[in-house]
C-alpha cells in the first residue's frame, strides 16, 4: 500500500504544485459534472440502466480521484504555503477512491447502489395487496394516526422490508470501508469521517455538548410521555419508563412535531401549525419554493437561478418513474447548475425542508469559484446549519402571519409558550437521534460492536438516549438501522446533531446584526443585509480554513456551544420543569420495560374465533 504521507524526496517546486492544482481544478470540474450528473439521472428515475451507468461514472471519478492523489503524492510539501498544502492534502485523503484494489472499489460502488435502490424503491403492502411507499404514504401514517396497531404495522413493515433485507450487504460494507479509511491513513473509516473536522476530540466535543443538552431532552420526554400516556393508557405507556418508538409521529422518533396538538400547553390559543393554511390557500411545491427563495434574497443572498428552477425536481413525478424521494440538494461543479430534488408534500414540515434544502443551494452557490477542494462546508454541520438558521426566522408565529400562512396570532406569553413547545418538538427531541446515529456507526466501524451485536448495540443506544423502545422484541434477523435512508446511503450524521447546536450559535449572532434586541426565539432577520453579508462573508469561505474561522467570521467565538440553544428555550425549560413537578413525573426511564405485545388486545379475526369455537364443541363431545 502506497502510503498517503507525501514523500520528502519529492518534487519541492512549489510553482510546479500550483500548476498541477489548477490542472486539477479544471480537469475536475469536468470529472465531478459527469458523475454527478449521472446521479441524478438515477436519482430521478430509478431504473437498472441508469443504476448502472451511475455506478459507472462513480468508477470513473474514483478513478480520476486515485491517479489526482497519486500526482498529489510526488510532491515534496517542505516549505509549501498554507494554502497550497492544504489542497494538495485534499487531493491525497479523498476517501473511498484511495481504495488500492479495483475490486474492492467496484464491489463497494455496487454494494451501495443495491443499498441505496433497496431503500428507495422499498414498498411494503397489506394482505389485500395494497402497497405503500415511505413518502407519502407511510410518512402520513405514522404523522396522522393514533392507532397503536396500525403505527406498529408502519413501523414494523418498513423495517421488514428495508432493514432486515440490509444487514449481509452492510456488512461487507462495513469492510471496505474500512479498508477505504486505511487508504487514508486512518484506523477505521468512523476516524475517516470525524478527521473531516480537523480536531482530535469530535467525541469529546460531542459528548459534552449532549450532556450539556440532555437535561432538556429528558424534561420533553417526560413531558410527552405524560401526554401519550393519556391517549394510550397504562398498557402501553409505563410513566416511569421508555416509550415505544411507533407512536411519535415519525418513522424514526427523531422528530416530534406531529405530536403537536397533545402537546400544545394552550390549545385555546391561534395554532401554529401552517399546513391546514396552505393547503386552504391552494400552495403548490413550486409556490412553496418561492415563498423559501424570496426570504434568501431578502437577506441579500444569492436568487436561486435560471437553471434551478427549470432542472429541479420539486415533487414526486406521477409518471409512474421511481425516484429517490429522500430530498436533496446537488452541487454540479460547473459554477452554474444547482438543483433540489424532494418529493414535496403540502406540510410545514416539507416547508421547512425546502429551505434547508436551499441553504446548501446558497452555500454552493457562495463558495463556486473556489477551488473544487474548497467547495465543502467549513465542516459538514456548517453546511447543514444554514438553511435551519433561516427557518429559525421564518418558523416564528410572527412572521408566518406576515407572509399569509398563519391566520391570526396573538403575542402573549402562552402563545410563546405554544410556539417554543412547537420548536422543541422538532429540534430538541432530535437531539439523542442526532448524537447516537453515529455513536453507533464508528463502534461498528472501530470493531466494538461486532455483527452479531448489531441490533443490540442500536437498541441500547436508542434507550440510552431516547429513552426509546421498539414495540415489539427485536432480534439479529432484524437490522433497524438500515430503515433509516444515511445508513444505507453512507451518509454520516453527525453533522445534523452538530448543526442542531451551531445553528442557534449562528441565529443569535445574525440576530444581533439585524439589531434584533428581545428574546432569541421572537427573532426574525427577515430583510436584513447586514444578517445576510455577516453569513454570507462565511459561506464564502467554504472550507478553505478551518471551521474555528468560520466560526469567529460569524460568533466572535471559536467553538461550537449549546449556550445559544439552551437561552432560545430557556421559557420552555422552566414550563417542562414546572408541569413535570405538577405531574409527579421524573424525568428519565428508571424502569426498564417489555414492550406490550402489539397484537395485545387486538381483536380475533371472526373467521379463526369460529375455528376455535368449533374445536372447542368437537373436543367437549369427544371427552
Ligand atoms: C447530493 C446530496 O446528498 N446532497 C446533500 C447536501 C450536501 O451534502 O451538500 C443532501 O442534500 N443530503 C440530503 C439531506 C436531506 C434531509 C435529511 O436527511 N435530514 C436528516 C436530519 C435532519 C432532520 C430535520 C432537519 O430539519 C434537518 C436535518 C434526516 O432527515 O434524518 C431530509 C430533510 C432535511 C435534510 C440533507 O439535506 O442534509
Ligand atoms: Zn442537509
Amino acid at each position: 500500500m502506497t502510503m498517503s504521507t507525501p514523500s520528502v524526496m519529492g518534487n519541492n517546486n512549489e510553482t510546479a504544485a500550483i500548476m498541477f492544482l489548477d490542472e486539477y481544478n479544471e480537469q475536475a470540474m469536468v470529472e465531478y459534472y459527469k458523475d454527478v450528473a449521472a446521479s441524478w439521472t438515477y436519482n430521478t428515475n430509478i431504473t437498472d440502466y441508469n443504476q448502472e451507468q451511475s455506478v459507472a461514472a462513480s468508477l470513473a471519478a474514483s478513478n480520476f480521484e486515485n491517479g489526482m492523489r497519486t500526482r498529489a503524492l510526488e510532491f515534496n510539501q517542505t516549505g509549501f504555503s498554507e494554502n497550497t498544502k492544504r489542497l494538495l492534502n485534499k487531493i491525497i485523503y479523498i476517501g473511498d477512491a484511495a481504495i488500492e484494489r479495483q475490486e474492492d472499489l467496484v464491489e463497494l460502488t455496487n454494494l451501495l447502489a443495491q443499498m441505496e435502490t433497496r431503500y428507495s424503491t422499498g414498498k411494503p403492502c397489506k394482505e389485500d395487496g395494497t402497497c405503500y411507499s415511505l413518502e407519502p404514504d407511510l410518512t402520513r401514517i405514522m404523522s396522522e394516526s393514533r392507532d397503536y396497531q396500525e403505527l406498529y404495522w408502519a413501523w414494523d413493515a418498513w423495517r421488514d422490508e428495508v432493514g432486515a433485507p440490509a444487514r449481509q450487504d452492510y456488512a461487507r460494507y462495513v469492510e471496505l470501508k474500512n479498508i477505504g479509511a486505511q487508504a487514508n491513513d486512518q484506523p477505521d473509516n468512523g476516524a475517516y469521517w470525524r478527521s473531516w473536522y480537523e480536531v482530535d476530540n469530535l467525541e469529546e466535543m460531542t459528548e459534552e455538548l449532549y450532556t450539556q443538552l440532555s437535561p432538556l431532552y429528558n424534561n420533553l420526554h417526560a413531558y410527552v410521555r405524560r401526554k401519550l400516556y393519556e391517549v394510550y393508557g397504562g398498557d402501553y405507556i409505563n410513566l416511569r419508563g421508555p416509550i415505544p418508538a411507533h407512536i411519535f409521529g415519525n418513522m424514526w422518533a427523531q422528530s416530534w412535531l406531529q405530536l403537536l396538538d397533545l402537546c400544545i400547553p394552550y390549545p385555546n390559543k391561534p395554532s401554529v401549525d401552517i399546513t391546514p393554511v396552505l393547503i386552504e390557500k391552494g400552495y403548490t411545491p413550486l409556490r412553496m419554493f418561492e415563498v423559501s427563495d424570496e426570504f434568501f434574497t431578502s437577506l441579500g443572498l444569492i436568487a436561486m437561478p435560471e437553471e434551478f428552477w427549470n432542472e429541479s425536481m420539486l415533487e414526486k413525478p406521477n409518471d409512474g418513474r421511481e425516484v429517490v424521494c429522500h430530498a436533496s440538494a446537488w452541487d454540479f461543479y460547473n459554477q452554474k447548475d444547482f438543483r433540489i430534488k424532494q418529493c414535496t408534500d403540502i406540510t410545514q414540515t416539507d416547508f421547512i425542508t425546502i429551505h434547508h434544502e436551499m441553504g446548501h443551494v446558497e452555500y454552493y452557490m457562495q463558495y463556486k469559484d473556489l477551488p473544487v477542494p474548497y467547495r465543502r462546508g467549513a465542516n459538514p454541520g456548517f453546511h447543514e446549519a444554514v438553511g435551519d438558521v433561516l427557518s429559525l426566522s421564518v418558523s416564528t408565529p410572527k412572521h408566518l402571519h406576515s407572509i399569509g400562512l398563519l391566520n391570526e396570532v396573538s403575542n402573549d406569553e402562552e402563545a410563546d409558550l405554544n410556539f417554543l413547545m412547537s420548536m422543541a418538538l422538532d429540534k430538541i427531541s432530535f437531539l439523542p437521534f442526532g448524537y447516537l446515529m453515529d455513536q453507533y456507526r464508528w463502534r461498528i466501524f472501530d470493531g466494538t460492536t461486532p455483527e452479531s451485536k448489531y441490533t443490540e448495540d442500536w437498541w441500547k443506544l436508542r434507550l440510552q438516549y431516547q429513552g426509546i423502545i421498539p414495540p415489539v422484541t427485536r432480534t439479529e434477523e432484524d437490522f433497524d438501522p438500515a430503515a433509516k435512508f444515511h445508513i444505507p446511503a453512507d451518509v454520516p450524521y453527525i453533522r445534523y446533531f452538530i448543526s442542531f447546536v451551531i445553528q442557534f450559535q449562528f441565529h443569535d449572532a445574525l440576530c444581533k446584526a439585524a439589531g434584533q434586541t428581545g428574546p432569541l426565539h421572537k427573532c426574525d432577520i427577515y430583510r436584513s443585509t447586514e444578517a445576510g453579508t455577516l453569513l454570507s462573508n462565511m459561506l464564502k469561505k467554504g472550507s478553505s480554513e478551518t471551521w474555528p474561522n468560520a466560526m469567529e467570521a460569524i460568533t466572535g467565538s471559536r467553538t461550537m456551544n449549546a449556550t445559544a440553544l439552551i437561552s432560545y428555550f430557556q421559557p420552555l425549560i422552566t414550563y417542562l420543569e414546572a408541569e413535570n413537578e405538577r405531574n409527579g413525573d421524573v424525568p428519565g426511564w428508571p424502569e426498564s420495560y417489555t414492550p406490550a405485545d402489539p397484537n395485545f388486545g387486538v381483536t380475533v379475526q371472526p373467521s379463526t374465533a369460529a375455528i376455535f369455537l368449533c374445536l372447542f364443541f368437537i373436543l367437549a363431545r369427544i371427552f
